[in-house]
Order: C-alpha cells, then structure tokens, then sequence
C-alpha cells in the first residue's frame, strides 16, 4: 500500500476537498445583524455575578499551595501512561485501551461537519473570569472552539482557580472535550488594589484622588486607590503623568504627603479593580525603578507552585525582560514536575521584552504578544509592527505565539464587533499566528459565546480566502535543529508540507511522541489540517496551541505500516476520513514520508 522514502502515490483520485457550510446559523454579525455606532466608551462595564464562585481580592488568600494541593481531577487521578516508551509523561486517561483513538469531540464534530479543509487551523484561548467560571458557560466555551482556558492570577483566589481548573477536567472527562489550560502569572506590574467591591468607578476631569501604598479598610475612603508597589510614594515625581491601563484614565501628580500621592484626573474615564498603573515623565515611562521589580514575585512562586500542583498545561509568564528567568523558571518546573511537562510562555509586554526577543523566546516554549501592557509601555502605533516581528520570529524559530488583548474589546458590552475589531483579528489570522486570545470579554463581557464565535468565524474565512487565493508569503524558514536527526526531521516535515500543497492532499498525518514533528509540519502552515497523533494526554493537550494541528491520543507502535492501519480503521468507524483520501504521513520513529489512499 504504501513505502518508506520509496514514495509510492496511488492514482485514484483524491475526494475533493468539501468547502459547504461553512458558516453556522449563529453566524450573524457577518451577515447584517444591526449594530448602534458607539460613540463613547463605556460609562458601566456591568460585571455579570459570579454564578457559584466567590471572587475576592488575591493576595488575601491566606492559602498556600502544598504538594497535597494537587487534588484536581486529572492530576489525582493521573496514571503514568501504560503507553510504551513515553518517559512516564503523566496521562490523565486510565491505561490505554489500546483499540480506542481520542480526539476532542468538538473538532471531531467539525472534521463531519465542514471536512478536512474547512477545520479551524488558528487556535482559540479564552480567559475565565466571573461571567464564564460555571460548567455551564465553560462548556459552552469549550463547544464554541476554545482551545486553551486562561486563568489569570492577578484575579481571583487560588481555591477560585482551583475549581475552574476542576471543572473544564471534568468536562474534558465526562464530554470529551480537550480544553488546555494555561495560567497567567501576576507579575511584578505596578497596579491598582480592588475599589472597594465596586465593579467600577468613574473619575471625572479635574477632580482630585490620592493613589497610596497603605492598607485601607473596606470600604475605602472617598476617591482613594490603593496602590500595590511599596515605592510607589518614592518613586513618582510631582508633575508625573500616572497612565491607568495604558491611558484609558490619566493622571497628574500634583503632591506627595509621605505614602499618600496627592493626583489630579486630566483624562476622565472609568477605573477598574486591579487596574494597571504606569507613570511617565517628560514623554518618556519611568522604567528604571519598576525594573528593580522581580520578574517573578513572591506570589507568582506561589502560584508557580499551585500551577506545577494542579498540572496545568501551560504557564505564562507577565513582563518577561530576559532569557535568564525563563531558563531558570523552566529548570524549576522540572525539579518540581519531574513526570509532567508543562510549557512556559513568555508575554512581549515591556520594552526589556522587545530589547532580548530571540533570546526570551529561544528560552520559552512560546510566546504571547501581550498587547494590553505593550500598548501601555511603547506608543500606540509601534504595537501593529511589533506585532508582526514577534509572530514571524516565533515561526521562524518554531515556537507557537498568541496574539492577545483588545480584539473584541467593544464585545464586553455589545453583541456585534466594530469593523475595525474584525479586521485587526483578521490581521492576526493573516499573518498566521498560532493562536488568538479572549481577554475582559469572556472573563468579564456580556457576549462571551458571541465573542468566540467571531474569532471562530473570522478565523475561518480568513483561513479560506488564503488558501483560495493563494496569498502564501513565502517566509524563510531557518534550519533550527541542533543536532543531525533533528535535521532529518526537519527536512522530512518541509518536504511533506510541500508535497501536500503541491499534491493537494486531504490531511497530513504525524506519528509523533513528543510531539517535536508536529510542530515542524506546524511550522510551515500547509494548506490541509494536520493529525498529529501522539501517545499521552499531555502532550495531546499542549498541541493544542499550535496552528494547524489536530491532535488525537493514540498508544502505537514502530511499525508505521500497522499504525496506519489502526489509524485508518479506527477513523473510518468514527467517519472522520473515507476511502479514497489522501494522505500524506511522517512519524518520529521511522523517519520516512508516505504517501497513499486511505484504502
Ligand atoms: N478570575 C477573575 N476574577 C474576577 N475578574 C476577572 C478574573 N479574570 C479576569 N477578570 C476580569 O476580566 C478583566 C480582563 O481580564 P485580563 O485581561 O485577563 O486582566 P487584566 O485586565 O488585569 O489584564 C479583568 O480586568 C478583570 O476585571
Ligand atoms: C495579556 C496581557 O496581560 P494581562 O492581561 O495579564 O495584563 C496583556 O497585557 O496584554
Ligand atoms: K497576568
Ligand atoms: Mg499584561
């Protein structure tokens, strides 16, 4: 049927690629679903309240992560996988049924629904807060294409996070999804405490307000914030710009009684709990003494600890400035998880960030163009091109990068995006990043289903009109392995994505353990989906960020020759491929490119 390097291509014609139905009934806002033009922005972001969990400020949780804390679902009930050869990766499933194959029910869904062209190749990431913490929100997140749930640590406690983390294994357990998930450390920003319970509050032009370091009862007194950076006081200087979230509010220092910081508001708008403070003087930030911060803080080791505890997938790292704490935070994790492998993203989020790019994201996993803090720490109109640079240097060096914050900004409290929203997320899916993150509105919007829906949508089209119109940038891809096999994966993996492009095949399938060749077929964005089948839920789970690929759970052998059979079998009884596809396959073990017809 098929042979290693002696490339054998059957004639029978491949089933042509199925580009129906396309757009879903609830697609509307692409379809003329009416909008009022928004003029201002919002005067009362209304904060949906939290179904079942208790939200409180962070850093009051008294609690402190132990090695017991690790009572998650999956994590307690983790068996090291029965499956051969994996280096005791940690599995959430029970020993492997060695007859079944494991693929999230929402994409399997999709692969019926649209064919294998017409999946989704960019990734989606949504971060949980109070409007989307309960099974029922998260599943409808999960059945709306998000990939990866972000819990961030600068909000919520622990015990809040814990069981938004229990809940999407749960489900993953119970329905089959394949959410990730990826916590998001504090970091070492300068920002505002909690208003006193208010969801919001509202600063007008000219009035006065103190920003101060000391610990005020609640509720706080009149036009008061506290501020989270000790030096806050020493540091700012009378006449200092104080930016809130990057200019949404503005401020000017006008005196400093001992830890109190005297500000008047020249910028009206609304502040919000925990909101990101910087200070600029003469036009320029004042970096040098927030830089003496730490990286990583005191409470992010913590919940470092709590992240390794509960067997998160993914942990990304706020204000990364250099290779040096990624490289030390990722010598950690392995001390700590020696069975799990969780990767470490570095957030693009500073000028420190933008000065050791390679370096930092050499060191990371992954990266994510954290366009919220960028915007705040670098002028406005720099973010488009940093952007860009950041997204191409991650494919280059093969590591997948998020694009994040403020895509569907004005969708925290409308039901329809702004034109310009659609085309900055186009963009995004353009310039072929990995994958696009939800920030306030699916943590806190009112539309966060609608929200996901548009990033589904969008990435589809986008994705199809590339291919139709064949608006493939021909990028420079560098030899990245280090070592003479790495090389020869590297080479097969080009050439079967070129192959497939040229050969129009239906799929590219990998047979991959730790999923490095999945990556490399990733890397070079080819025109059909790729099945990357792989042997431990782990790493299943963490190719889930990664353009492009489908990953299934699949214990097999080195045979490649019975693989594909099982593989053939097993997805012809679930309806997932027919006779007379054709693929292209590459694994890990026999180093070889195949071509063939599923019989
Ligand atoms: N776990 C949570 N608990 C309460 N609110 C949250 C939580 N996560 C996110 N949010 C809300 O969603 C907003 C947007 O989330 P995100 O962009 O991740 O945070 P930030 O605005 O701090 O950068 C936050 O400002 C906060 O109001
Ligand atoms: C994603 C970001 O980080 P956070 O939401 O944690 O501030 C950002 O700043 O864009
Ligand atoms: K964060
Ligand atoms: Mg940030």
């Amino acid at each position: 049927m098929s042979q290693s390097l002696n490339l054998s291509i059957s004639t029978s014609s491949p089933t042509s690629p199925n580009f129906a139905s396309l757009s879903r009934p609830s697609t509307s806002f692409l379809t003329g679903s009416f909008r009022f033009p928004v003029k201002f922005r919002p005067s009362g972001l209304r904060t949906p309240a939290p179904p079942e969990l208790l939200i409180t400020k962070a850093s009051s949780d008294p609690e402190a992560p132990s090695a017991s804390a690790s009572a998650s679902a999956s994590a307690a009930a983790a068996t090291l996988g029965s499956d051969n050869g994996v280096g005791g990766v940690l599995s959430a499933v029970p020993p492997a049924d060695t007859g079944s194959i494991e693929v999230d029910a929402v994409t399997e869904a999709e692969l019926k629904e649209n064919g294998f062209r017409s999946t989704r190749r960019t990734k989606l990431i949504c971060t949980i807060g109070p409007a989307t913490c309960g099974s029922e929100q998260l599943e409808a997140l999960a059945v709306g294409g998000m990939n990866v749930a972000r819990i961030n640590m600068c909000h919520g406690t622990r015990e809040w996070h814990r069981r938004v983390i229990e809940r999407v294994r749960r489900l993953n357990e119970e329905k089959g999804y394949a959410v990730a998930i990826m916590m998001d450390t504090e970091g070492s920003e300068i920002h505002m405490g909690e208003l006193g319970g208010a969801s919001s509050v509202k600063a007008e032009d000219g009035e006065v307000w103190i920003f101060s370091v000391r610990a005020f009862e609640s509720p706080l007194p009149e036009r008061t914030i506290h501020v989270n950076y000790e030096g806050f006081a020493e540091d700012v200087k009378v006449g200092d710009d104080l930016l809130v979230d990057g200019g949404m509010v503005r401020f000017e220092v006008i005196e400093k009684i001992g830890p109190d910081v005297k500000c008047r508001c020249t910028d009206p708008g609304l502040l919000l709990p925990r909101a990101n403070l910087t200070f600029w003087r003469h036009g320029s930030l004042v970096r040098e003494r927030n830089a003496m911060l730490p990286t990583i803080s005191s409470k992010d080791w913590l919940d470092i600890d709590f992240g390794i505890a509960e067997g998160v997938d993914f942990i990304a790292i706020s204000f990364v400035k250099s290779a040096e704490v990624i490289t030390h935070l990722r010598s950690y994790i392995k001390a700590r998880a020696r069975d799990s492998d969780i990767s470490v993203i570095a957030k693009i989020e500073s000028v420190d960030s933008l000065r050791n790019l390679e370096e930092i994201i050499l060191a990371s996993d992954g990266a994510m163009v954290a366009r919220g803090d960028l915007g705040a720490q670098i002028p406005l109109e720099q973010v488009p091109s940093e952007q860009q640079k950041i997204v191409q240097l991650c494919r280059q060096l093969n590591k997948p990068v998020i694009v994040a914050s403020q895509l569907l900004e004005s969708m925290i409290e409308y039901p329809t995006p702004t034109r310009a929203e659609v085309a900055d997320v186009s963009e995004a899916v353009r310039q072929r990043a990995d994958a696009l993150m939800l920030s306030g509105e699916s943590a806190m919007g009112q539309y966060p289903d609608k929200a996901l829906t548009v990033l589904r949508n969008v990435s589809l089209r986008i994705e199809r009109w590339w291919r139709e119109e064949k608006h493939h940038e021909v990028m420079e891809l560098p030899d990245i392995a280090s070592s003479f096999a790495d090389s020869i994966s590297e080479e097969i993996c080009n050439s079967a994505a070129k192959m497939a492009n040229n050969l129009e095949v239906d799929a590219l399938f990998v047979y991959t353990k730790d999923g490095h060749m999945a990556s490399l077929l990733s890397r070079c964005r080819p025109d059909c989906p790729i099945f990357a089948f792989t042997t431990t839920t782990s790493v299943r789970r963490r190719l889930n960020l990664q353009w492009g690929l489908i990953p299934f759970r699949l214990s097999f052998a080195d045979d490649m020759e019975s693989n594909l059979n099982k593989t053939f079998s097993l997805l012809k009884a679930r309806g997932m491929i027919k006779s007379g596809d054709l693929v292209i396959a590459v694994s890990d073990m026999l180093q070889s490119i195949q071509v063939m017809n599923v019989p």
